[in-house]
């Protein structure tokens, strides 16, 4: 008999209720469900078939994220501005798989979506499909745990092994204060986009993801630049069918493009980042430079901000994406010394900060992350600001809110 054991923070005596199945999608015909509450009593209860707990609706913590991009387009690092922005460092779950793509720290836990591929390296060989294929994916399973984490119950998540190639035994994941998840599909299945308090796209243009790309995979991982080249191409249909459309679903996006200021530049390094960013989000007020609404260009080089060749160029204004209202924010160029950002960030506004600075304060702590002397350190530092923000105001309104009746 399998034994699944779920922590939940709701006391025992509320209303919780255990739905079964046939067969789970992990395989498991039998289990034991053991609760602990927040008092640390304990009661158990055995049933045939899938446990998924439904608590009584009203009462979840847990704030979902989703950050979608393709393979190698930095969600790594953008989680590691995002944790950090809640302090703490994030670990894998301690005492667990080697090779797990979970990272938890205090407030967050970041899963992987790669650990929903229903088919392992072998078997999307077999098929002829790519990790990017939905039929690569049980979106059936995502839907359920990521519903029964935001719901406040722990759930056995399967692993895929980036190293194997194989799907591993699950780990047990409890539900955090902010669930991230992200991967190559968080906002495709309409039941999983849902389920999202909050949605990113990394947006990354084709000529900055091939330099990405070749710098990681070839300094990093010794591949051949063929390789990469082959590995691109095999990809792009399905990029095209299936991760790139969900950028019209997001909440903000980040969007990644070469310089226009040096003229005909293919040397990828100097970027070009838009933050584009939805209007009438709950919980999000889109950040501006100098006056909200207005249509801005700004260049900040000059006695208070160090610019060498290309320099540096700011816009900000109200545009129309997919066909819905976005505020747009715009960096070109990259800065010489990051100290000086805190000019930048004194006109910004909205940038939901707890006090002056904290803006640069984060860049300058993670000076060695990629992308820290450019707008997709800053844009990514800033919408982690803007997270925690939309977190702490969710919650203080499900404080403020009387407990809803709860259904037999
Ligand atoms: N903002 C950036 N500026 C320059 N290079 C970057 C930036 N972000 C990421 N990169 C490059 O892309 C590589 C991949 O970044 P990262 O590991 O964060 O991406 P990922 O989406 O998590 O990748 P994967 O899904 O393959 O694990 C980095 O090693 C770095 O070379
Ligand atoms: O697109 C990806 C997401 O990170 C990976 O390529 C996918 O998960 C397949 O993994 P692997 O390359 O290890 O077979």
């Amino acid at each position: 008999m399998a034994v699944c054991t779920i922590y939940t923070t709701q006391s025992l005596n509320s209303r919780c209720s255990i739905y079964t199945s046939a067969k789970t999608q992990l395989g498991f015909h039998q289990r034991e469900v053991v609760f602990y509450s927040t008092s640390g009593k304990r009661s158990s209860s055995s049933r045939r078939g899938s446990s998924v707990i439904r608590c009584a609706a009203g009462e979840s913590q847990t704030v979902v994220i989703g950050l979608a991009a393709d393979s190698g387009c930095g969600k790594s690092t953008f989680m590691r501005r995002l944790t950090s922005v809640f302090g703490g460092a994030a670990e894998p779950p301690k005492g667990g798989n080697p090779d797990s793509n979970t990272l938890i720290s205090d407030t967050t836990t970041v899963i992987c979506l790669d650990d929903y591929h229903s088919l392992d390296r072998t078997g999307r060989k077999e098929k002829g499909v790519t990790a990017l294929d939905p039929r690569a994916n049980n979106f059936d399973l995502m839907y359920d745990q990521v519903k029964a984490l935001k719901d406040g119950v722990a759930v056995d998540k399967p692993i895929y092994n980036h190293v194997s190639g194989l799907l591993d035994p699950p780990e047990l994941i409890k539900p955090p204060k902010i669930l991230v998840i992200e991967g190559l599909h968080p906002m495709y299945d309409q039941r999983v986009r849902d389920l999202l308090d909050f949605s990113i796209y990394l947006d990354i243009s084709n000529e900055v993801k091939f330099a990405w790309k070749i710098q990681r995979d070839m300094a990093e991982r010794g591949h051949s630049l063929e390789s990469i080249k082959a590995s691109i191409e095999a990809r792009k249909p399905d990029f095209d069918a299936y991760i790139d459309p969900q950028k019209q679903y997001a909440d903000a996006v980040i969007e990644v493009l070469p310089t226009q200021l040096i003229p005909d530049d293919n040397e990828g390094k100097v970027l070009r980042v838009k933050l584009i960013m939805k209007e009438g989000v709950k919980y999000f007020s889109p950040v501006y430079l100098f006056d909200e609404g207005s249509t801005i260009s700004w260049i900040p080089c000059g006695r208070k901000l160090t610019c060498s060749y290309p320099g540096i160029k700011f816009a900000y204004g109200p545009d129309t994406y997919f066909g819905q209202e976005v505020s747009v924010l715009e960096m070109d160029g990259q800065f010489d010394r990051l100290d000086e950002l805190i000019y930048v960030e004194s006109h910004l506004s909205n940038i939901s900060t707890k006090f002056y600075g904290e803006v640069t304060q984060q860049m300058l702590k993670h000076a060695d992350f990629p992308g820290s002397n450019n707008g997709t350190g800053l844009f990514q530092t800033i919408v982690g600001l803007k997270i925690r923000d939309l977190y702490e105001q969710i919650i203080a309104s499900k404080e403020a809110a009387p407990v809803e009746a709860t259904k037999a």
